[in-house]
């Protein structure tokens, strides 16, 4: 039986607030760079995330998958929802501490970190809409 190909995804929303502003940078030029979104008060999205398997992932035969889609939801459980959903990102978070949270930031943290419990070579891309126009992707790069 000839070989098949695949591509698995799966989609989790997530609410959170952030400021966007930079450790790196003064607060005149803060203000500068992120206009309202640099409002010390902060502001809210919900996020909606997107797990992408890899580029070419094979159908297994016996089982019919790629991957089980309930280990990539135990997967993004673990990842995206316990650390970021209904969070504060820049106060709650460690690692936006001195990190801006830019949706490209928040894209690339949750790489970072999916990539380390799946198993290797099946995550393809971190999709985060942050709002129904800003969207991201990151592929590891
Ligand atoms: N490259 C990036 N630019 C901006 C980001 C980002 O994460 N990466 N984030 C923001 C702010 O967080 C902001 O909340 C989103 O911008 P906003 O103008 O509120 O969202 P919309 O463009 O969808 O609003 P509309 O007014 O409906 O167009 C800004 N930039
Ligand atoms: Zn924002």
């Amino acid at each position: 039986m000839a070989e098949r190909f695949g591509y698995i995804s799966r989609v989790q929303s997530f609410s959170a607030c952030h400021r966007l502003h930079s450790v790196h940078l003064s607060d005149e030029e803060n203000r500068s760079v992120y206009g309202k979104c640099n409002n010390p008060n902060g502001h809210g999205h919900n996020y909606k995330g997107e797990s992408s398997s890899s580029t070419h992932p094979r159908i297994d035969p016996l089982t019919g998958m790629v991957m089980n889609l309930t280990d990539l939801k135990r997967c993004i459980e673990e990842v995206i929802m316990d650390p970021l959903d209904h969070k504060n990102l820049d106060r709650d978070v460690p690692y936006f501490s001195k990190v801006v949270s830019t949706t490209e930031n928040v894209a690339v943290y949750i790489w970072d970190h999916m990539v380390k419990v799946l198993p290797p070579n099946v995550l393809y891309e971190i999709k985060i809409h942050e709002t129904d126009k800003n969207i991201v992707m990151y592929r590891g790069e």
